[in-house]
């Protein structure tokens, strides 16, 4: 089943530019994509688009089968739920774990136990219920990025897009976070952008390759990293860091 795709979508931020052209892909359920191409080809607007914070010039978004519009957005803030790179600015630090957590019930009118929902969503990122009572600053990186996910995850969402979820902390820090995708990827789909490929090849069996805006190659991670098709492919891992085999 498709949770969301893009279809024929060009976007620019103003007239005469263009970021996207002609992208089209699917997010099968079950099926982690991973997205990677160089810096400025489009991959943060591309998640914005499938996030519904901003709208294609042409061409579709479609959220559950349906064309993201004004009567599908409630539905779609839902379904889909972003984790950004930073763990430090992402989470206001006057607030406490728990209004942090509730938050998005508020905004989305979501009328479940609050409370239980926090402790749902600590226990899935493996955080002590004691957490909810603390403030970011109490907190390693590591830990601040799980209450970000955790955020994330209060809403029940179908779909986690990521943008370099693990690439400000450390190395081990970085594999605890892995683990946690690798799990939470039992119950949702995530799309994960990345510039470190053994993150992908760890979490995402399906892989978008892009160059300026467009999509250049698209298929299993496995077989575009064994033999990549497209000379654009063969020089992106060149440069990037290796993959541990
Ligand atoms: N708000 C904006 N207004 C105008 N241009 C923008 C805006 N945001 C991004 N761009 C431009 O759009 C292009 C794509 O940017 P985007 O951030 O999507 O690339 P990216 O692949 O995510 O890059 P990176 O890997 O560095 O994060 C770039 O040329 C960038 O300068």
């Amino acid at each position: 089943m498709s949770l969301l795709a893009l279809e024929q979508v060009h976007f620019g931020f103003s007239r005469g530019t263009k970021v996207l052209r002609d992208v089209s892909l699917s997010v099968t359920q079950g099926q982690n994509l991973g997205i990677v191409g160089e810096s400025g080809s489009g991959k943060s607007t591309l998640l914005r688009l499938l996030l519904g914070l901003a709208a294609p010039q042409t061409g579709r978004v479609l959220s559950a089968g349906q064309p993201l519009d004004r009567s599908t957005m409630q539905a779609h803030r839902r379904f889909v739920q972003p984790v950004f790179q930073d763990p430090y600015t992402s989470l206001d630090p006057r607030m406490t774990v728990r209004q942090i957590l509730t938050e998005p019930l508020r905004a989305l009118g979501l009328a479940a136990d609050p409370e239980a929902e926090v402790l749902r969503a600590l226990s899935a990122v493996r955080l002590l219920p004691e957490a909810a009572d603390r403030r970011p600053r109490d907190f390693s990186g590591g830990q601040r990025q799980r209450i970000a996910i955790a955020r994330a995850l209060i809403a029940r969402p179908k779909v986690l897009l990521a943008d370099e979820p693990v690439s400000a902390l450390d190395l081990s820090t970085r594999a605890s976070l892995i683990d946690l995708f690798a799990a939470l990827s039992q119950q949702l789909t995530l799309v994960l952008v990345s510039h470190d490929l053994a993150v992908i090849a760890a979490l995402c069996p399906s892989l978008v390759v892009m160059e300026q805006g467009r999509i250049v190659e698209t298929g299993p991670t496995r077989q575009i990293l064994d033999a990549p098709a497209h000379a654009y492919t063969r020089r992106l891992l060149a440069s990037l860091p290796r993959l541990p085999r």
